[in-house]
């Protein structure tokens, strides 16, 4: 996965919001926080297995894009990995706030001991993203945001592995979601 050009494309994005919506010179790293942690939480919800009170809590992978009448105009997508890049998107613009584009050769760390199951991987990603919150608006403390954010990256990355995608699948999923992101700044969302 090459991070140097996916930080180029979201700086096309996040430039085009910024600019569309007349947000220049705002600091909007803590609703980018609070976005990733609420995307997060979407993603849970397509992948369902943390629903222990359900019979069959299979993860939602193919779901119709619009309600469509003729076959032939049917257009399906991916649920789940389109939550999944809808959090990557947030990911490389924090990353991008807090300048360490740069450093995208050294943001992304093996992890070594991985969780028992996904529920411990959702929530050791969502428990890093709250780390990273703390430390831009409490510790202020550079290094630990630096820190905090190399791990909710890596966490993520491997959360990734775990719902099964490869690095092509995504890549390509965030690149077919971050057009679809332009077109609505075209269109007024
Ligand atoms: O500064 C921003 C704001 C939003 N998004 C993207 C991330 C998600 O893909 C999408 C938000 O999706 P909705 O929650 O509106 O569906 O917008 C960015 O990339 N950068």
């Amino acid at each position: 996965m090459s991070l140097n050009k996916l930080f180029e494309t979201q700086a096309g994005l996040d430039n085009h919001i910024v600019k569309e919506k007349g947000l220049e010179g705002q600091d909007l790293l803590p609703q980018k926080i609070l976005a990733l942690q609420v995307e997060l939480g979407e993603c849970a919800n397509e992948w369902r297995g943390f629903k222990f009170w359900k019979v069959n809590p299979e993860p939602r992978t193919k779901a119709l894009r619009f309600p469509t009448m003729s076959e032939e105009d049917k257009e399906y997508y991916n649920p789940l990995l389109e939550e999944y890049v809808d959090c990557l998107h947030f990911i490389l613009s924090i990353g991008l706030d807090l300048e360490l584009e740069d450093r995208h050769n050294s943001l992304i760390y093996e992890i070594e001991e991985e969780p028992e199951n996904l529920t411990l991987m959702f929530a050791e990603v969502m428990s890093h993203t709250c780390d990273l919150f703390w430390s831009c608006y409490h510790d202020d403390d550079y290094e630990a945001q630096e820190y905090s954010y190399k791990a909710t990256f890596s966490n993520f990355l491997k959360l990734g592995e775990l719902l099964g995608f490869t690095e092509e699948q995504i890549e390509q999923a965030y690149l077919d979601k971050n057009k679809i992101n332009h077109e609505r700044q075209l269109n007024g969302y």
